[in-house]
């Protein structure tokens, strides 16, 4: 039986300093108290991009000029199955004061950082993507490094902080094909890695990756780019994907 998917938009707003904003859901709410990111209903009608600037301003008093469809998660609650889709929200893509219009609380976040509680039951997975660094140097046998908001973090494919495992479009159980899934109303329940790594050689690769972000995608992906898709880090990254960098020896930032 499928069942009806309430469609949630959700704001991840960052700042100068590279962190995020929760704020806490008002009384009166299903889970009041809980900290989540702004959002709510999509409107009939109405777009995403349409949500995510009538729910910030009435809930937050901000103004959204672009947001960029980052991940997709699908939750069942008691109350209802949400689709939810986190939007990234730059520093130069919102305008004014936060003003907490509905008697919630905020707080800014820092990546890898989290000190408010409790959390929405589905966003635990947003937040380790969050802490996930922009840019990571070293190999997928060894695992990669790389420094967000709170210093190095480690990862690999064992028992490290954060799980990375490939994605491969050929096969039919595993990631690639997550990616996918999504559009079929999976719940994603097998989505075993908190961000997946991925190898493209051309450039058709990259677009058609690119393409299946914007529907939606449950983890982060982690692009290692060959010398000759170098050039496409940029369209990446804006996209939200992360960029390993296996030969360069420079000291990296978040
Ligand atoms: N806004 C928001 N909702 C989230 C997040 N994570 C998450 O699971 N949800 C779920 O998505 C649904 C959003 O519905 P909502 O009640 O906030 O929507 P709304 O503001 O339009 O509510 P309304 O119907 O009272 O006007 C809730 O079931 C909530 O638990 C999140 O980070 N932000």
């Amino acid at each position: 039986m499928t069942q009806k998917l309430v469609h949630v938009v959700a704001a991840v707003i960052l700042n100068e300093q590279g962190e995020f904003l929760l704020s806490s859901r008002p009384e009166g709410k299903a889970y009041a108290g809980y900290w989540e990111f702004a959002g709510g209903k999509v409107e009939t009608g109405e777009s995403e991009l349409q949500a995510v600037q009538r729910e910030l301003y009435e809930e937050l008093g901000l103004r959204i000029t672009a947001a960029t469809p980052w991940l997709t998660k699908i939750h069942h609650y008691e109350h209802a199955s949400v689709l939810l889709r986190f939007f990234r929200v730059l520093p130069h893509e919102w305008q004014g004061e936060v003003v907490c219009r509905e008697r919630q609380q905020y707080s800014w976040q820092q990546a890898g950082r989290f000190d408010v509680e409790p959390m929405l039951p589905a966003n635990g997975p947003i937040l380790r993507a969050l802490s996930l660094p922009l840019r990571l140097r070293g190999n997928a046998a060894q695992g990669w490094t790389g420094v967000n908001g709170l210093g190095k973090v480690s990862m690999g494919f064992t028992n490290q902080d954060i799980r990375l495992l490939p994605i491969n479009t050929q096969r039919t159980d595993d990631a690639g094909l997550q990616l996918q899934c999504l559009q079929a109303d999976s719940d994603l329940a097998a989505c075993n890695a908190d961000g997946w790594w991925w190898q493209p050689q051309r450039e058709a690769e990259v677009n058609e990756l690119l393409a299946r972000l914007h529907q939606g995608c449950p983890v982060p992906i982690v692009a290692l780019l060959p010398e000759s898709l170098q050039t496409q880090a940029a369209r990446l990254q804006a996209a939200g994907v992360h960029i390993a960098d296996t030969t360069a020896e420079s000291v990296l930032s978040a």
